[in-house]
């Protein structure tokens, strides 16, 4: 489902680089936390697979594609394929819950009948039921982390990327939303999260892909956050 082969980025001449022959494969259907200390390059691994950023040298496919290779133009039908959240939950403020997922829906040209139908239906999947009137500001930081959540599943995507989703919450917040991201994978969708979250890495065991100044210094099964010592 993502594969680099020895994949460089380097963002500036000089700068060491962000990631440095990076080699690693994802599947279908896996569960994925990158770990590693701030600017190790989580995030630049996370941007390379939604094509916001191209590899100096190597080559990443995502969803059986090359990126090097996909036109431009094809590059919002590919991104379609992606779900995508962050740590700063980035919603539309004037919009309510419902009309931010909707909207996701509304840019690829769903009609009317389809949003009525599946808006309600996310909502109550991230546990929003009843709360679909509400705007940001009227919802918790947890509520909006779900309603991103929810934008970001609506179209079902075949990979959900999350950057940090849990850096801005509390310990029992973040468990509800780790939950949810973890339901959501067992529906099929490959999910890649980034994160420092040790505790939650730790509680779920899943596959831990360490960075270390953009080298990858373990990749384990079923990993915890610090690795073995
Ligand atoms: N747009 C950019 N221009 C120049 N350098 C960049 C850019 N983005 C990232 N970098 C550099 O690339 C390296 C990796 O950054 P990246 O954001 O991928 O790390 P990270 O692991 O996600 O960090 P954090 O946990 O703090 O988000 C860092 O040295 C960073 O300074």
């Amino acid at each position: 489902m993502i594969r680099f082969d020895n994949v460089t980025k380097v963002y500036k001449a000089k700068q060491r680089a962000a990631l440095d022959d990076v080699s690693v494969n994802i599947d279908r259907g896996e569960f994925v936390f990158l770990v590693g200390a701030s600017g190790s390059g989580k995030s630049s691994f996370l941007r390379l697979c939604l094509k916001e950023e191209r590899a100096n040298s190597g080559t990443v496919h995502v969803a059986g594609r090359d990126l090097a290779k996909l036109a431009s133009w094809k590059v919002p039908r590919f991104r379609r394929q992606m779900g995508v959240v962050f740590q700063d939950f980035r919603l539309l403020p004037n919009k309510s819950a419902a009309e931010n997922v909707a909207f996701a829906l509304q840019v690829i040209g769903k009609p009317k009948h389809v949003t009525d139908r599946t808006v309600p239906e996310v909502l109550q999947l991230v546990g929003l039921d009843g709360k679909g009137d509400r705007r940001p500001d009227e919802l918790s930081g947890g509520e909006q982390q779900r309603v991103a959540i929810a934008r970001a599943f609506v179209n079902r995507p075949a990979i959900l990327l999350a950057d940090e989703p849990t850096g801005n919450l509390d310990p029992t917040t973040s468990v509800g939303i780790m939950k949810l991201l973890d339901r959501i994978n067992k529906t099929g969708t490959t999910v890649v999260m980034a994160t420092h979250d040790d505790e939650m890495v730790d509680q779920m065991r899943k596959r831990v892909i360490q960075l270390e100044e953009g080298v990858i210094v373990r990749d384990e099964a079923r990993g915890v956050y610090g690795g073995a010592s």
